[in-house]
């Protein structure tokens, strides 16, 4: 059911009217009002909470006359919904009770925060080893700008692209939780599921953006952030900050700086190519045996979460890989991984506690985490001191010495969940509330003692001394003693068998000690928000620590894995090229049980198109993947799975493997396999690395073969970029002939006893057999089917179909014949055509074959010529 439409408020309860009133605020929002101990939903939104959460729908009575379904969760148990609801992509709007309850009325309520999958910062509701990103996409005529901000790191970037295409590129790239556009900007990405929330348009106004920016940074202007001269970029900064300010309603001061990047200095890799990959998401989609997940055993959530933003953008400047491979280079030659390591285990996301510092939310257990952690700083440095290597990242590290140390003595060990609770601070920290919460331990001696000194007085043994929260402290008497309690006694409650009583010593006792408990909590409060602002102070040199502790994480990891796993280090050269000795693919490699069997892969100008044949199963996909993981590998700054490698310059990585319809956007197979070659054909350059995989086998025998053909030739002499291309077309090993700086290799299996045996080994030349049967049969398909494959193929070899075979003499064609003619230029090809279509012999060509020209006179020939001419114009 609606709720009721705001300006019908006046029929309704005043706490319906305050609830309308609020809810009018935040229509796309779930509201959780809070009554007391419950959040409660009413309206729509109850009827959504109840169905996505499976609790149960009831009503409240009635307002304007209808009654009001109503869902409810309490409040002590509400993260787990909550967490429930982000995750389903909604967003909740949490409504605080904020005035006096003994009021007139209904109790004053605010909404004190929204919670939206962008804007997440508590730890329940984040992945810990997962960034959060809130993503702004702005569009000028010219421009696109896309800004990032992680709420619960503060860490902020923002660029700018001229292309479509790279902008989208590195949108998915991004993978926001919530993406933010303004109320003109068309969606970049219709299809995307991704919560989308627009912007009013003013904030699309320049100056506007700027003063958001100003305002936050207090700075003079947008010089430090690059943004000076770049509208796109500053209102794309500006709605995020706009935007995540308004659902957390305060200023985010963990936001410390806003820093410009260009795609350019990162190798890129777009979405198939990390999909196809399988960087940090398999392919079907969870996160297992991928490149990632075998990677990642980093001490701390935060090192995690950086190991997968360079692995999805590797680095293509050189100076900054070199640094992080001296690193990993120092850990292993050194044998000081282990030692790093240990340093690094007590440490726990301080990025994310840092964040929660700033805005004043953190709980307990992350001021006694950020204490635990710091102190393990100075032991690190100690470490830091003997190599040289590890400089730039231990100079970022500052010790916090004076901060561990208040930290240690003021929070307990096990600190509570909540400050409310209590009994946060140790015993000594602070003098003043140690004295309030002693009386609340003599409290107890005294009330022993007065209960002593009652029942002595009275005579009555069963006498005893309570308390409960609404009656406050009482004498309770059996009813069968009534007639025998002093008269300084006044009655406070009546119950069944018993009464109640108080005096006026108890009452002044209550006085005190209530009046304690609650200056204990008030002093606790001032307190931890003393502690919190000393924090805070110190926040950009803690945050700069934190940065240089993940990347050590990181590296120390890539350490690890490089001694367990044998990696090397890679070298990178200025010539074009890429040179990788016994490669291996890492993931392959770890989940097998049989030995991997490595390769080379050898690039320079004279070899830039490698086409690569072989049998199915034969290990063409491993090998292509093998590579482009390597490199990618090698430019994050980790050691590789090789005996050696080499890189020259890289600037892109592109992928066409494997085929499947994409339903969502209606694509058949072909269609997809052609999009992705197009996208290939027109970015890739001279330094890309591109790996095409059976290109063309999605529609007919002969269209996918000239289309291969045509591919291969345009990559060969237009691209020029280090191909890998592996085909089933054999006619494509010609290409090799053609072109100076095009290669066959191929995968090696040998026939034994009617089966095969895949040796997995890469080989210069083409293949010389297809070994399709055998496949077929290994994979199970009936022998019946088999052999009449077998009994076909036979025929067709008898009639000299030497084209579906592997052939070393194909007639080449000359690269300065037209390519829409290549499939029909070779005789076994022609055979191929008139197998599969048997075609009528061409009228034309059979009267030319039939004349004699002899019996002709010129004019006649001239006659026939015209004839021809204008038939073949009719076609
Ligand atoms: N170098 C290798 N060492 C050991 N095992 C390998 C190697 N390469 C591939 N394999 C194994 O062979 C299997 C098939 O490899 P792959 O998918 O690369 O073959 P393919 O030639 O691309 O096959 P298809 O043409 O049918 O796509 C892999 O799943 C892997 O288990």
């Amino acid at each position: 059911m609606n709720a009721p439409k705001i300006e019908h408020l006046a029929h309704h309860t005043p706490m319906m009217q305050q609830y309308l009133t609020i809810k009018a605020e935040h229509p796309d929002q779930l509201v959780f009002y809070r009554m007391g101990d419950f959040y409660e939903l009413f309206y729509d939104d109850a009827m959504k909470a109840a169905r996505l959460l499976d609790i149960t729908l009831t009503q409240r009575g009635q307002s304007a006359g209808k009654p009001i379904p109503m869902a409810g969760i309490p409040h002590h148990s509400a993260e787990g919904y909550l967490a429930k609801l982000i995750k389903l992509g909604e967003s909740v709007a949490i409504c605080e009770q904020v005035g006096d309850v003994n009021t007139k009325g209904p109790v004053e309520r605010k909404v004190v925060r929204v919670l939206t999958p962008g804007t997440l910062t508590e730890d329940s509701l984040l992945e810990a080893r997962q960034d959060n990103l809130l993503v702004a996409w702005t569009q000028s005529a010219q421009k696109i700008g896309i800004s990032w901000l992680d709420v619960a790191s503060g860490r902020f970037e923002v660029t700018e692209f001229d292309q479509l295409d790279a902008a989208l590129n590195e949108l998915h790239r991004l993978n926001p939780a919530e993406l933010i556009l303004a109320e003109s900007c068309d969606h970049p990405d219709p299809t995307s599921k991704v919560r989308t929330q627009r912007l009013p348009d003013w904030l699309s106004q320049d100056t506007a953006a700027k003063r958001v920016l100003l305002d936050h940074f207090k700075t003079r202007d947008l010089s430090p952030f690059g943004c000076e001269q770049a509208p796109v970029k500053t209102t794309a900064a500006a709605a995020l900050l706009y935007y995540a300010q308004a659902m957390l309603q305060q200023p985010l001061h963990q936001v410390t700086s806003l820093q410009s990047y260009h795609t350019d200095d990162y190798l890129i890799l777009d979405a198939i190519t990390r999909r196809n990959l399988e960087l940090d998401t398999h392919q079907q989609g969870f996160q297992h045996h991928t490149l990632f997940h075998l990677l990642d055993h980093c001490q701390t959530p935060m090192g995690s979460r950086l190991l997968r933003r360079w692995l999805r953008q590797p680095l293509r400047r050189r100076e900054q890989i070199l640094q992080r491979l001296s690193v990993v280079d120092c850990l292993v030659m050194n044998q000081q991984h282990s030692q790093l390591q240990a340093h690094l285990k007590p440490i726990g996301d301080l990025e994310r506690i840092l964040s929660r510092v700033a805005l004043s939310s953190a709980r307990p257990r992350d001021l006694s985490q950020l204490g635990r952690s710091l102190t393990a700083l100075p032991g690190l440095l100690d470490w830091a001191t003997q190599w040289e290597e590890v400089h730039w990242l231990s100079s970022q590290i500052n010790s916090f010495e004076t901060l561990a140390d208040e930290l240690a003595r003021a929070i307990v060990e096990q600190p509570p969940l909540l400050l409310r609770e209590g009994g946060v601070f140790k015993t000594g920290y602070d003098p003043e509330l140690d004295q309030l919460l002693a009386l609340k331990t003599q409290a107890g001696d005294y009330l022993t003692d007065l209960e002593k000194r009652e029942r002595e007085r009275t005579g009555l043994a069963s006498l005893k001394i309570g308390f409960n929260r609404v009656q406050g402290y009482y004498i309770e008497l059996s009813k069968q003693y009534s007639d025998q309690v002093p008269l300084d006694y006044t009655r406070r409650q009546t119950l069944k068998n018993a009464e109640r009583y108080i005096t006026a010593e108890l009452k002044n006792f209550e006085t005190q000690i209530l009046s304690a408990d609650d200056k204990a909590q008030a002093r606790e409060q001032a307190l931890y928000e003393q502690l919190l602002t000393k924090i805070q102070a110190q926040l950009i040199p803690l945050q700069q620590t934190v940065h240089a502790l993940a990347a050590l994480d990181v590296l120390a990891n890539f350490a690890t894995q490089a001694l367990a796993r044998n990696y090397a280090r890679p070298t990178f050269q200025d010539q074009p090229g890429l040179l990788i000795e016994q490669g291996r693919h890492p993931t392959v490699e770890a989940l097998s049980h049989d030995p991997f069997i490595s390769n080379d892969a050898e690039f320079d100008d004279r070899r830039r198109l490698h086409i690569i044949t072989g049998p199915n199963m034969g290990g063409k996909s491993t090998y292509m993947r093998q590579t482009a993981i390597i490199t990618i590998m090698a430019h994050m700054g980790c050691f590789v799975p090789a005996k050696q490698a080499c890189f020259g310059p890289i600037d892109r990585i592109f992928t066409r493997i494997g085929a499947s319809d994409d339903l969502t956007s209606g694509r058949s197979t072909f269609m997809v396999e052609m999009t992705e070659t197009a996208h290939i054909l027109r970015h890739a350059s001279a330094e890309s690395l591109i790996l095409m995989d059976e290109v063309g086998r999605g529609t007919s025998t002969f269209d996918g073969l000239a289309l291969a053909w045509a591919i291969g030739d345009y990559l060969a002499t237009q691209v020029k970029g280090f191909c890998l291309f592996a085909t089933h077309y054999f006619e494509l090993t010609n290409l090799a002939e053609q072109f100076d700086n095009t290669v066959n290799m191929h995968l090696t299996a040998i026939e034994h006893q009617d089966s095969i045996v895949f040796l997995h080994q890469v080989k210069p030349g083409p293949a010389s057999q297809s070994y399709g049967l055998q496949v077929a049969a290994l994979a199970g398909v009936p022998s019946a089917v088999i052999t009449q494959a077998k009994m076909r193929l036979n025929e067709l070899e008898q009639r000299d179909m030497s084209a579906l075979k592997p052939s070393a003499n194909l007639a080449p064609t000359t690269s300065a014949q037209p390519q829409a003619g290549l499939v029909a230029q070779t005789n076994e090809q022609q055979v191929q055509f008139d197998l599969f279509n048997n075609p009528e012999p061409d009228p034309i060509i059979q009267a030319i074959t039939d004349l004699d020209p002899d019996q002709l006179t010129p004019k006649q020939a001239l006659e026939l010529l015209y004839q021809w001419q204008s038939q073949l114009n009719k076609h």
